[in-house]
C-alpha cells in the first residue's frame, strides 16, 4: 500500500479553510482539444480505471463529492474560452432586443418536452405565487429535415430568420455542452470508482433529445411577487447553466433552508447541477437541489443546458452505489418528485418508474404533467 503523504500541520493561527457549499471544480484533466481549441471527450470512452491519471480521480471524487453535497459545483472557467462566452451573450443580446412581433413569428412548439422556439415574456412560471418576468428561447440538437424524428423528444429547431448570426454560435455552444456533460459523467464513474465506458454509453443518443434553453430576465415588476425563476428542481439528469455577470441564480442547501449565491464572476460563470432522474437513480444519494433566479436590476442572460441520457436508456440504478453517508435528497417542499422516507431511506418516486422505465417516457410525462396549451397560443 502506498504511504499516505503527512498534512503539514498549520501555524495555529490561521482558521482551517472550510471549503464552501458550492465548490469549484477544473475539469481539464477529462478534456482534450483540437488544434482550434475545440473541446473533445471521445477519449474518455475507452479510458480504463487503472489508466486513470490521479488528477482524473480527484476531479470524479469532487464531482462526486459536489453532486452528494450540494447538489451542484461551479466549473473552472479554462474550459470555455472568453471570446466564445462573450460572443454568446452578444447574440443573444441581439436577438432579444428583435421587435416582438419578429420573435413571436418563431412561436414555441411544446409538445411534452419537445420545446422550441421564443417563449414570450411572463409566459411560463414555475409556482403561481410569482410572476416570473423573463422570455426565452428553446432549441436543442440540429435533427436533419429530412428525416423524421425517432421519438417524442427529437424534431427540427426554429431559427429566427432576423438574426442570423444566432444559429452558428448557438449550434457550436450546444455541441460544447454536451462535451462538458460527458466529462461530468465520466467524472461520476470515476468518481464512483468505475470506468466511464458503461456511464456514457447510458448517455448515447442523449445528445439528440437534451435540451438547451436561452432566458433574458427583466427586472421585478412594481406592485407584484416576482421571480426571475421560482424555487423548483430539475426534473432531468445534469444542467449546466453559463450565466452572464449579473449574478442572482441561487441554491437552498441545509436543514433550515439556507439561500447560497453562486458566485458570478464578473464577466460570465458556469454551474452544473443534479436532476431528479439523477437523485432517483442514486436513491436520494445525489441531491437535486433547489434553486431559484432573483430578478436582476436591468437584465440578466442565461444559457441553460438539460443534458439527459438516450431516450430508451432503462437505466440500472446499481450502476450509481450511493455512498451509505450521503444525504437524503428532499427535504425540501418544493421538490415535487422525491419523497425519500429518512426512516427506510426509500424514494417514494421509484414506484412510478416501474411502468415508466425509458428515461424519455419519464421526463415527456413530467412535462405533459404541467403543460396547458402552447405557451404563445394566448
Ligand atoms: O437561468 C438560470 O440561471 C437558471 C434557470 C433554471 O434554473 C431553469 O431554467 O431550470
Ligand atoms: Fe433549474
Amino acid at each position: 500500500m502506498a504511504a499516505v503523504a503527512e498534512v503539514p500541520k498549520g501555524t495555529g493561527s490561521e482558521a482551517e479553510a472550510e471549503e464552501p457549499v458550492i465548490m469549484q471544480v477544473d475539469l481539464s484533466a477529462l478534456l482534450e482539444r483540437d488544434l482550434d481549441g475545440k473541446v473533445s471527450t471521445v477519449h474518455l470512452d475507452s479510458l480504463a480505471l487503472s489508466e486513470a491519471t490521479a488528477a482524473q480521480l480527484a476531479v470524479g471524487q469532487r464531482v462526486v463529492a459536489s453532486l452528494q453535497k450540494a447538489g451542484c459545483f461551479t466549473l473552472a472557467a479554462n474550459c470555455i474560452q472568453d471570446r466564445e462566452a462573450r460572443e454568446l451573450f452578444t447574440e443573444a443580446g441581439a436577438y432579444f432586443d428583435l421587435p416582438e412581433p419578429q420573435k413571436r413569428a418563431g412561436r414555441a412548439v411544446a409538445r411534452g418536452g419537445f420545446i422550441r422556439g421564443y417563449v414570450a415574456y411572463g409566459q411560463e412560471s414555475g409556482r403561481k405565487e410569482y410572476f416570473e418576468p423573463k422570455e426565452g428561447f428553446s432549441y436543442g440538437y440540429e435533427w436533419p429535415d429530412d428525416q423524421p424524428p425517432q421519438n417524442a423528444l427529437q424534431g427540427c429547431n426554429i431559427w429566427p430568420a432576423e438574426a442570423p448570426g444566432l444559429r452558428p454560435g448557438l449550434t457550436r455552444h450546444f455541441d460544447w455542452s454536451v462535451s462538458i456533460m460527458r466529462a461530468v459523467v465520466a467524472a461520476i464513474a470515476l468518481g464512483l470508482g468505475q470506468a466511464p465506458r458503461d456511464l456514457l454509453e447510458v448517455c448515447a443518443g442523449g445528445d439528440t433529445i437534451s435540451l438547451m434553453r436561452l432566458f433574458r430576465y427583466h427586472p421585478a415588476e412594481a406592485d407584484r411577487a416576482c421571480l426571475g425563476s421560482s424555487p423548483h428542481t430539475d426534473w432531468g439528469f445534469l444542467t449546466l447553466i453559463l450565466q452572464d455577470g449579473t449574478g442572482g441564480l441561487q441554491f437552498q442547501h441545509g436543514s433550515e433552508g439556507r439561500w447560497y449565491d453562486v458566485p458570478a464572476r464578473e464577466d460570465y460563470s458556469l454551474v452544473v447541477n443534479g436532476g431528479d432522474f439523477l437523485a432517483l437513480l442514486t436513491g436520494g444519494a445525489f441531491v437535486s437541489p433547489v434553486h431559484r433566479v432573483q430578478c436582476p436590476p436591468v437584465s440578466r442572460l442565461s444559457f441553460v443546458f438539460f443534458y439527459y441520457p438516450g431516450y430508451e436508456s432503462e437505466v440500472d440504478g446499481r450502476q450509481w452505489r450511493p455512498s451509505k453517508d450521503a444525504p437524503a435528497a428532499a427535504a425540501s417542499t418544493h421538490n415535487t418528485l422525491l419523497d425519500v422516507d429518512s426512516g427506510t431511506r426509500q424514494v417514494s418516486g421509484l414506484a412510478g418508474m416501474t411502468s415508466l422505465r425509458q428515461f424519455g417516457d419519464y421526463i415527456n410525462a413530467k412535462w405533459q404533467g404541467v403543460q396547458r396549451a402552447s405557451p404563445n397560443d394566448a
